[in-house]
């Protein structure tokens, strides 16, 4: 005899249904809310759960116990048991086939578990994140020039929120690396899950009223994702990719700066990508402070009206309180489908000795749980979900992912050929469009990368492949040099990506190397008209029979900006 087990989603309210059929036992209602997992036994206590559990393999055994007692069903019987997973309301048969009346399982979650048992198991299972549908989230970067204080706006943020504790004694938290620290600058972006209580005050007109408006204020919770970006030109590849995950910025603008090349070029970024932007000029405390100068030059450059301009302090904390309220009534939702196949874009990934290649993802459409299958578009392979959380602020294990969540997943994906960054994942055996990922890096200077003592290959081989895990700009290709032996050819964005990038190598991963000078890309044009692209000097010497005619290098259209006085 086997069991078969109907697994449906019922997903509007974030809440999933399964019932349990067996003809000849008691039937069973499961209900599930996030990672945690309620069995409604109908026959003997209706209306009341009669236990949770934290994962589908715990209940199904209580599920196997159950029926077991009723029917007195032998250990064999455990073997059989079925999963049919639906999505939809598609096999309603299973409902009618049942003594349990449909309507039983439209019934909101805490009509039928009462809300002390509900958050008692939510206590169990952790942060609960099906408290957050995508009207309660909101997904946004922080964007700026070099130094106008991204990172410590977020460090005052996460504060704010309880993420971290106030005087952590660490400034610009979210610049992790040994050499974002040691040079004061932020070379990856990194994201933060907060949760803010927001007194969100709303009028409306009401006509059967003799009032003309009702005031009404509700406090709600907001899950925040908030993603800290770098500043400087060469890593700009992190904030394109930072802003795929947003739906608005803050653009912070230093109130004695002004607007700079990055303001100008972050900005029309988040404006091509259709992010609303919240402009913050940040450093008002300074004694050199302009800001009705900087709100003037918004308004020229950008047209953006000086009403909505916040003035803040990252430093004294002046202003701060106006910033997350912003975030909240000006930026639009994640508006995925929560009822569609799941979509995941692989924003980031870095290797962990211990677990592998760990990915950053965004949940555009559906929802992801620990211990489902997924598969990549772009490779086809696929992979069992092995842990998935948010980082708040570091890895916060929550069994479940959302429809507009930002989060972790660890798949047993071991290298980059495997976790490519813009690639999008769904579930197994679903069919889905993939997303428009991300344009590819535009590699500007190209250098030779070698071991220092040449029968290192295979160990900087591995190091280079480790870090381009976390650096998807870097273009790798072999090449060997006859006074230098094999090696890799490396493009970076600039000279300062390329030293950052090596500075990484030998730091994060030990790896002592020899590189050459750097040297931009040059196309080649010979009197037969054939042209090609020469990133080694070096490949020139094989084409020395034929004759020269043209030779192109880089250059850039450039806009500069002076101010009037
Ligand atoms: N006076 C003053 N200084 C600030 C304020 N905000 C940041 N700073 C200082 O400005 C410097 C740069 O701040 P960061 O937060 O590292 O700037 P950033 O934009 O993240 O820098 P990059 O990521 O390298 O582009 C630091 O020395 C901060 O202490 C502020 O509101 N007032």
């Amino acid at each position: 005899m086997s069991i078969r087990v109907g697994l449906e989603t019922y997903t509007s309210d974030w809440r999933c249904w399964m019932c349990f059929l067996n003809p000849t036992v008691p039937q069973h209602l499961c209900f599930v809310a996030g990672n945690v997992m309620a069995v409604l036994s109908i026959f003997h206590k209706p209306g009341k759960a009669t236990a949770f559990f934290r994962s589908s393999a715990n209940l199904l055994s209580h599920i196997v116990h159950l029926q077991r007692k009723h029917a007195g069903i032998t250990d064999p019987f455990f073997k059989d048991l079925e999963v049919i997973s639906r999505q939809g309301w598609r096999n309603l048969e299973f409902w009618t086939k049942s003594s349990i009346s449909p309507s039983i399982l439209l019934r909101p979650y805490s009509s039928i578990a009462s809300p002390a048992q509900v958050s008692e198991a939510i206590k169990e299972g952790g942060i609960d994140l099906t408290q957050y549908p995508p009207e309660r989230i909101r997904n946004f970067s922080i964007i700026a020039h070099v130094d106008h204080g991204k990172s410590t706006m977020a460090d005052r943020l996460l504060e704010l929120t309880g993420t971290i504790k106030k005087g952590h004694g660490q400034p610009q938290y979210l610049d992790k690396l040994q050499v974002e620290r040691e040079r004061g600058i932020t070379v990856k972006a990194q994201t933060v899950t907060m949760f803010y209580n927001y007194a969100k005050h709303s009028s409306k007109l009401d006509t059967s009223a003799a009032i003309d408006t009702v005031r009404s204020t509700e406090e709600c919770k907001y899950l925040l994702n908030l993603i800290d970006t770098p500043g400087h030109v060469d890593f700009s590849y992190e904030v394109s990719r930072s802003l795929a995950a947003c739906q608005g910025v803050l653009l912070l603008v230093d109130a004695s700066q002004g607007v700079q090349a990055q303001t100008v070029a972050n900005f029309y970024l988040a404006f091509e990508a259709d992010l609303v932007i919240i402009p913050v000029i940040n450093k008002i405390d300074q004694p050199n402070a302009n800001p009705e100068n900087v709100k003037n030059q918004l308004k020229n450059m950008f047209d953006i009206d000086p009403q909505d301009v916040l003035l803040a302090s990252a430093k004294t904390g002046m202003g701060l309180s106006a910033v997350l309220p912003a975030v909240i009534d000006r930026i639009r939702y994640p508006n995925g489908g929560a009822l569609s196949p799941l979509r995941m874009l692989l924003l980031d990934s870095y290797y962990d000795e211990y677990k592998g290649v760990i990915c950053h993802v965004a949940i555009v459409d559906g929802a992801l749980k620990k211990g489902e299958k997924i598969a990549s578009a772009a490779t086809g392979q696929s992979y069992e979900v092995m842990d998935v959380g948010i980082l708040h602020p570091e890895l916060t294990p929550t069994n479940l992912l959302l429809t507009g969540q930002v989060g972790y997943i660890v798949t047993g994906m071991r290298s980059t050929q495997e976790a490519r960054i813009g690639d999008t994942l769904h579930h197994i055996r679903t069919v889905v469009e993939p997303l428009p990922g991300f344009k590819p890096a535009k590699h500007m200077v190209f250098a030779g990368v070698y071991p220092a003592d040449g029968s290192d290959y295979d160990a900087l081989s591995h190091a280079i492949e480790r870090l381009t895990c976390n650096d998807a700009s870097v273009s790798v290709a072999r090449e060997s040099s006859g006074a230098l032996g094999i090696g890799f050819r490396c493009g970076f964005l600039g000279l300062l990506h390329m030293d950052v990038f090596l500075q990484r190598l030998e730091q994060e991963h030990g790896a002592h190397v020899i590189t050459t000078s750097p040297t931009v890309p040059y196309i080649f044009e010979y009197e037969d008209g054939s042209k090609i692209q020469v990133q080694n000097p070096a490949i020139l010497s094989s084409t020395s029979g034929k004759r020269l005619v043209t030779c192109w290098e880089p250059t850039v259209i450039a806009t500069i900006i002076t101010p009037n006085t």
